[in-house]
């Protein structure tokens, strides 16, 4: 098991690279979408989303690509991953707009740019309403501020407006209006022509794509159904198109979160297959339609035991943080995260030692 460290788009920085190493870790997880400029998930609604995606008409280019895999391998790193899709990139992919398929064919580049860099995965989440609703709480130990979800009723969820979508405007200029009802057949239909389109072009590229399951994994959110809201949906998204290139972003926070299953016969199952390509270690207290986020070593999960279950089953993937409560600093993103990898750097090496 390998330690990393997710770092957004303004935290790629020589400095957060060498906090990662004295942490321990070994890997990044590199966002480059630029939401959250504040270093932190921040709480969502009608008003606040993840910002104006800046990206409209430029994919990601292989010399941006190696020049962050340069700088973060100079720093005695490894680049795992690239974290999520632009919207501006695949809008039409999710809402099966005009655009759809020169979208999917800029997605097969960026993926063949990856491979050519030697980037192994990128991580994306199909879904229209995205990470949405969650309030900023002092929910955690000590009335550290984290992220707290309570659903509103149905008929008080607003619908997303037309130029939007996972929760960030790609036209700011779109007409008024919204995309109203989108039905589970819809989506997963959608999900299907993607994986059908890019999964061999990832397999090509020596790329996995990463599925994340929903955050908040409600049956429906803002009039959107939502894919992988229990944790079966994830063997029915391996099941469309089977390949080692379709493989998971497995989210133990979005998973516990969840109504039905057991989060360790997922683990179990899963990583057994071995179709986790990397995983968000976090931990919740609450399922929905009610939860907190809380400091990893408080919730309602086992963390010990996840990690028991991967090593049994031989997981070699990165393990990140994701995210955390932020602790009363100077640095509160930092600390929380230095508190995070130290609990999975001390577990993962107390189970080293007892092989
Ligand atoms: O990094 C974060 O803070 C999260 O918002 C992500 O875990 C997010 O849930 C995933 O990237 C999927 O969008």
């Amino acid at each position: 098991m390998k330690l990393g460290l997710g770092l957004y788009r303004r935290m790629l920085t020589t400095q957060n690279f060498r906090f990662a190493k004295q942490a321990g870790c070994t890997h990044i997880v590199a966002h480059l979408v630029d939401y959250f400029p504040e270093g932190k998930l921040h709480g969502t609604d009608n008003t606040r989303t993840w910002g104006v995606t800046q990206n409209q008409g430029r994919l990601w280019s292989e010399e941006e690509l190696s020049d962050l895999k340069r700088a973060i391998n100079a720093e005695g790193l490894e680049l795992e991953a690239i974290e999520n899709f632009d919207p501006s990139h695949w809008h039409d992919v999710l809402l099966d707009g005009p655009q759809r398929e020169q979208q999917l064919e800029g997605l097969k580049t960026i993926i063949r740019r990856m491979g050519k860099v030697g980037i192994p995965v990128v991580g994306y989440n199909f879904s229209l309403a995205g990470v949405w609703a969650h309030r900023e709480v002092p929910c955690a130990r000590g009335g550290a501020i984290a992220v707290e979800f309570e659903a509103l009723p149905e008929d008080q969820q607003p619908p997303i407006p037309h130029g939007q979508v996972w929760n960030m405007t790609y036209d700011p200029d779109a007409q008024t209006g919204n995309i109203g009802t989108v039905t589970e057949k819809q989506l997963w239909d959608r999900l299907s022509h993607f994986l059908n389109e890019l999964v061999p072009v990832a397999e090509d590229s020596g790329v996995r794509l990463a599925a994340h399951p929903d955050d908040p994994p409600m049956p429906t959110l803002r009039h959107t159904a939502r894919l992988v809201h229990q944790s079966r949906y994830y063997d029915r998204l391996l099941e469309l198109v089977p390949s080692s290139a379709n493989a998971l972003e497995f989210c133990l926070g979005s998973l516990q979160e969840m109504t039905e299953g057991n989060v360790y016969e997922a683990v179990d199952h899963f990583s057994s297959l071995g179709k986790i390509a990397y995983i968000h270690f976090r931990n919740v207290r609450g399922k929905v339609p009610h939860y907190k986020e809380v400091f990893v070593d408080e919730g309602d999960l086992d963390m010990l035991k996840v990690l028991k279950i991967l090593k049994k089953n031989n997981y070699q993937g990165v393990i990140i943080p994701d995210h955390t409560p932020q602790m009363d600093c100077a640095a509160p993103w930092h600390a929380g995260m230095a508190h995070a990898l130290g609990y999975i750097r001390a577990a993962i090496q107390t189970l080293e030692e007892t092989e």
